[in-house]
């Protein structure tokens, strides 16, 4: 066992060269092979959970140490199980891995199968696969957009629509509901009690896949990577009750499971009149939705009855335990939350719920403040010896090795970065036969959103991704529009030696042509800006509120070509001093990065003649802005269709 590596990857080219019937025989068992390795270690790793209680005493004390030592200790008893049944290949793979998991886990997997098998007259097939994926993944739109092509076919009818595989506790609650509804109170809660004991075998499945290989966020950085993996376990085992709960009873209403399962029970021992049971079944219930108002009411009801007294309000211990392991989860993820804010107290933090004034009080003490004879300096520097040219003699000897042409301290702390070389020539080259897929306007609807002297053009990362899977674009260019902004993030990451993951938050591909000759020109191609706040005429001071992407920690912008007039990206003192105070000319693989704040104002002078291409990054520290859609990008260049 641990070939459906080897199987899913024989099966997925063997449908990209659509070879469907290859695709299908290997899928299949690909996926049987993988739920047989899913056993076997679910069986291994239950053993592991003894070797918590063996913990060295002087740790007791700190109760967060303690919880997280015991977590190392197991993940290192169920590193023991995966090399067993993996093979030490595993160790090899564990990337790849974690990916494959992802798409048997998620169901995804049935995508191919499903369209396979469609492609072989198959449709009957192709409908219970792609029923199976909308079982797995209910919030997947892929998922139901494919179920509601197959529901549109004639020939088939509804009992084509079965999913090949169910989870007993959601078949248990929905039987459980029936019995509700038709008042059956005792048949009702024995069923109730049935599907919960399913519902926490299958938390616990649920945990355990969280086990192994986490989100590195690709990154090759210790302290980056570790924040993350411990960071992405935990959250990931906590997500579980939401993991599970994420299916919709209908088309309307999403069901919140666990704490549903407590208000049947609530409802059923009430009226079989076995109140105890009922008292509990409240005080679980209110834990898990504390705000619930039916339940506030239900416990007031019980309370009435005779024989209750305020003893019999106690949590049942099947959901006690799981609660209190997920508050203990909670602390640890805002013990990480902290330490990694500590460290990078000088770069700006999003922190929406503060007021205007209190943020700006705080960013003065957080930024190193830069004195007025450095901002002189630098410029003198400038004017005396442009960075365009002193780099351009260093070209030859370091061909695509990155260089770093100017550091945050060249730049008297303020995070700025200035690295050439990057990607190649035949990457910009590849970029620009990419820009031909670039729609006019600048993503957000807007035509020509900074100056109406110039076509404003730009290409997404999803969108890049769609193309390859619709054939309009070259596999290769989207996967390096996706390989270069990783690129960007890691040298973003290494420069300004973050310790804490760096996400994408928002990734476009840009050109800019320019539509009159220099002497009609009498504006910028930007005006001067910062990314993530906007500046206030009266006191020049730049505030984190909306219409600015607040969020936005980081900027950066990997240029693609030189063959164009005009167009220097500069920083300068703010919008209404515009003087240059340094300028960036851009190149195939210079790219410029800062932090997205006041600190650096910005602009781009105007372009006269031909077209300027970028691709303009803004990075998050805030994992709620990240950028899904980039996520989706590279699965859906893995394969999915
Ligand atoms: O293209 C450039 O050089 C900079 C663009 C920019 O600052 C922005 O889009 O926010
Ligand atoms: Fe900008």
């Amino acid at each position: 066992i641990g070939s459906y590596q080897v199987l899913y990857a024989e099966g997925t080219s063997a449908y990209y060269e659509e070879d469907w019937r290859t695709a299908v025989d290997k899928l299949e068992r690909a996926l049987a092979d993988y739920n047989e390795v899913k056993k076997a270690k679910e069986t291994c790793y239950k053993e592991c959970s003894d070797e918590r209680a063996s913990i060295p005493g002087d740790y007791v004390d700190d109760e967060q140490l303690h919880f997280f030592h015991a977590l190392l200790e197991r993940s290192s008893c169920r590193k023991k199980c995966n090399k067993k049944l993996m093979g030490e290949e595993y160790n090899l793979s564990e990337k790849v891995s974690k990916k494959i998991n992802e798409v048997m886990s998620s169901g995804e997997i049935h995508i191919f199968i499903q369209y396979s098998l469609y492609n072989l007259n198959n449709v009957t097939g192709g409908a219970a696969h792609a029923a199976t994926h909308l079982y797995l993944s209910p919030g997947s739109s892929p998922a139901r957009a494919n179920m509601e092509y197959y529901q549109s076919l004639k020939e088939l009818s509804e009992s084509d629509f079965k999913p090949l595989y169910s989870k007993a506790y959601r078949d248990l609650y929905v039987e459980g509901q029936a019995l509700y509804n038709s008042d059956e109170y005792e048949k009702m809660v024995d069923k109730v009690e049935e599907a919960l004991l399913e519902y926490y075998i299958e938390i616990e499945k649920c945990r355990l896949e969280c086990e192994g290989p986490q989100e590195f966020n690709g990154s090759k950085f210790f302290a980056e990577a570790m924040w993350s993996h411990h960071h992405s376990y935990l959250q990931c085992q906590y997500d579980c009750p939401e993991k599970l709960g994420d299916f919709r009873d209908d088309d309307t209403h999403r069901v919140n499971f666990l704490g549903s399962f407590y208000h049947y029970l609530t409802y059923g021992y009430f009226n079989i009149k076995r109140m105890k049971d009922a008292a509990k079944a409240v005080m679980t219930h209110l834990r898990i939705e504390p705000n619930s108002k039916i339940a506030v009411m239900n416990k007031g009801y019980i309370k009435q009855q005779p024989g209750i007294t305020i003893k019999d309000f106690v949590e049942r211990e099947d959901a006690k335990s799981l609660l209190d392991r997920m508050e203990k989860e909670k602390k640890v993820l805002d013990m990480l939350e902290r330490l990694s804010k500590r460290d990078i107290a000088d770069v700006p933090v999003s922190e929406e719920d503060k007021n205007d004034e209190e943020l700006l009080e705080e960013d003065f003490n957080k930024f190193p403040v830069i004195k007025e004879e450095e901002f002189e300096m630098k410029e003198e520097k400038v004017s005396e010896e442009k960075p365009a040219e002193k780099e351009e003699s260093k070209e030859d000897d370091t061909k695509n090795k990155v260089v770093v042409l100017e550091t945050a301290a060249d730049h008297g702390g303020v995070h700025r970065v200035l690295l050439d070389n990057l990607i190649t020539q035949e990457q910009c080259q590849s970029f620009l036969e990419l820009t031909k897929n670039c729609v006019e306007g600048d993503g957000y609807q807007r035509k020509s959103p900074h100056t109406p002297h110039e076509k404003f053009e730009g290409l997404h990362v999803l969108d890049a991704a769609k193309g390859a899977v619709r054939k309009t674009i070259k596999k290769e260019l989207a996967q390096l529009y996706l390989d270069a902004s990783e690129l960007v993030r890691s040298a973003l990451v290494e420069q300004f030696n973050l310790s804490r993951p760096l996400f994408f938050s928002y990734t476009h591909l840009v050109c800019r042509t320019g539509l009159l000759s220099s002497s009609d020109r009498h504006d910028l191609s930007h005006p001067v800006h910062a990314d993530n706040c906007v500046q206030e005429e009266h006191n020049g001071e730049c505030y984190k509120r909306q219409p600015a992407y607040t969020w936005r920690d980081y900027s950066a912008i990997l240029y693609l070509n030189d063959d164009f007039e005009g167009g220097k990206f500069f920083f300068a003192h703010s919008q209404f001093d515009t003087t240059p105070q340094h300028y960036v000319t851009p190149k195939c693989g210079r790219m410029v990065g800062f932090s997205a704040g006041k600190e650096n104002m910005h602009g781009v002078t105007a372009i006269t003649k031909g077209r300027r291409c970028a691709v303009a990054l803004w990075l998050t520290l805030d994992p709620r802005h990240r950028e899904t859609t980039f996520d989706e990008a590279q699965t859906l260049l893995n394969g999915v269709f």
